[in-house]
């Protein structure tokens, strides 16, 4: 709870306008029987008998100037950081909040800073000390708090929970019921905590024809491999596009990588953890994002949402597999060990930057594709800014702009060349190295000429050949 709000409290829920008024009532949007009630402030509800005798009630109002909710001349709550309301039987009123953490004293940083709970609970009370009308205030004031705290929410919604209790370091159940859940509670949106039980099962589920009549939303807590896998199951629904256009989806964290989640979050502006991710959840704006469809020389398709890589960051990936245990560290030990042991990886490279019909891949892409031969050390086809938790790896990525960045180093460049370029991904400058190619494209084929790599896409292995991917623009949904 944030304190220190002085001013007279502005009442326009809508924000619409300014009242210059006394009385608390001001717009006719605003719900009358707030005229009927008192907010007595309690802090901590096992002391609430002792407070109410000393507490003194106020009234509750919106300052449109500062966002805020305000239930005292000293209390005032962030709408931006409110994510639900409830009201108890006993006329309890609770705000649930995540404001940030303060700044450290003299900082300047204007750096998300983490985020956690706070909750602000008042005893309704009639303001003329007759009985409160309990079904009044769950009928007007709690749908009104309800829609500040997410404008577009509707009630009764339920959400599929989807959870690999494999990813990672194991914690995903422990994350989905211990902040997953209670958030979603918070919202007044019911969780279905389903865990998978095998490798596919997620393929499996995703295909169900009563996926979009039974939720209202799908969140996957686990790596980007969880994701990945839902993915594959989707695309390859009858009703793909149409259920990707209109089921919003939501990633949490509790994987080794958790590319899609780090890009969330720091799209969103929001501190890099696992609060971060359900809050922005929580504020329920589903967004379009992108989606690319990659066909192989074997005739497999494949959905993608962060990445292709082959060369170095593939096999890092993928060799890295036996150091699991170490968590995201297994990356920055395999990467150490490949950059000694280090390997060249031809290929020929195809792309195009404009809306195109994808060629068959056992066709001779058109004349205004752009065709390169070379050795290579690193080629990385990235849709979002971050390949990882902690890896800026490409900064210019949107969620949404219908693009790949292309990002490259040829054999020519040395070892140094290729550490510096892995130590700067961590805050995105290695964009400026000159050893490092950026092509900004929509499609590409990569042929690679010699098979001693792997082919990566969002971290999962898939057949080693030629392969082809093109960016469908915002053709899925997602919090962020
Ligand atoms: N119940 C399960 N038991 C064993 N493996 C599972 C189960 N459910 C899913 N998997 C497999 O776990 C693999 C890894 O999943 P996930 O991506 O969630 O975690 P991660 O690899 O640690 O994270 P990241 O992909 O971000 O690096 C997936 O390829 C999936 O097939």
């Amino acid at each position: 709870m944030e304190t220190g709000s002085t001013s007279e409290p502005l009442l326009d829920p809508h924000m619409s306008s300014v009242h210059n008024t006394d009385s608390p009532v001001a717009s006719s949007n605003w719900p009358s029987v707030l005229d009927s009630l008192k907010f007595l402030p309690i802090n901590n509800l096992s002391s609430s008998v002792a407070t109410q005798n000393t507490v003194v009630p106020s009234k509750l109002c919106l300052d449109a100037s500062n966002n805020a909710i305000v239930t005292s001349a000293t209390t005032s709550i962030n709408i931006d950081d409110c994510i639900g309301a409830d009201i108890t039987d006993t006329g309890l009123l609770t705000i649930h909040a995540y404001p940030q953490s303060a700044p450290k004293c003299g900082s300047t940083s204007t750096k998300p800073r983490p985020r956690t709970y706070s909750q602000s609970t008042f005893q309704l009370q009639s303001s003329d000390a007759g009985t409160l009308d309990l079904p009044l205030c769950n009928s007007t004031l709690l749908p009104l708090l309800r829609s500040l705290c997410n404008p577009s929410s509707s009630s009764n919604r339920k959400y599929l929970v989807l959870v690999n209790p494999f990813s990672g370091k194991k914690q995903g159940l422990k994350i989905a019921q211990e902040i997953v859940k209670p958030m979603l509670l918070q919202s007044n949106i019911t969780p279905i905590i389903t865990p998978t039980t095998h490798p596919g099962h997620a393929t499996e589920l995703m295909s169900s024809p009563t996926l979009l009549s039974s939720y209202d939303a799908i969140i996957a807590v686990g790596g980007d491999g969880l994701l990945y896998e839902m993915m594959q199951g989707l695309s390859h629904r009858p009703d793909s596009s149409t259920f990707l256009e209109q089921m919003p989806f939501g990633i949490v964290p509790a994987g080794s990588g958790n590319g899609l989640a780090a890009s969330v979050n720091s799209v969103a502006d929001k501190f890099d953890d696992t609060t971060s991710n359900v809050f922005v959840i929580c504020k329920n704006v589903p967004k379009p994002a992108d989606l690319s469809l990659y066909d192989t020389s074997e005739g497999n398709s494949y959905a993608s949402f962060l990445s292709l890589s082959w060369g170095i960051v593939a096999d890092v990936d993928l060799e890295s597999e036996v150091l699991r245990a170490l968590g995201s560290l297994r990356f920055d030990v395999y990467a150490v060990w490949r950059m000694i042991a280090l390997k060249q990886y031809r290929a020929k490279l195809s792309y195009i930057n404009c809306e195109v019909e994808m060629p068959p891949i056992g066709e001779t892409v058109g004349e205004d594709w752009t065709t390169i031969e070379d050795n290579f050390l690193c080629f990385w086809a990235l849709q979002t800014s971050h390949a990882s938790q902690g890896m800026h790896t490409s900064p210019a990525s949107k969620m949404d702009d219908g693009k790949f960045h292309l990002y490259i180093v040829r054999g020519k460049a040395t070892r140094l060349n290729l550490l510096t370029s892995f130590l700067a991904f961590e805050d995105g400058s290695h964009v400026k190295q000159k050893h490092m190619e950026i092509i900004e494209c929509t499609a590409f084929r990569l042929e690679p000429l010699t098979d001693n790599s792997h082919i990566d896409i969002d971290g999962e292995e898939v057949e080693y050949g030629t392969i082809q991917g093109q960016v469908k623009a915002g053709a899925w949904r997602l919090f962020y």
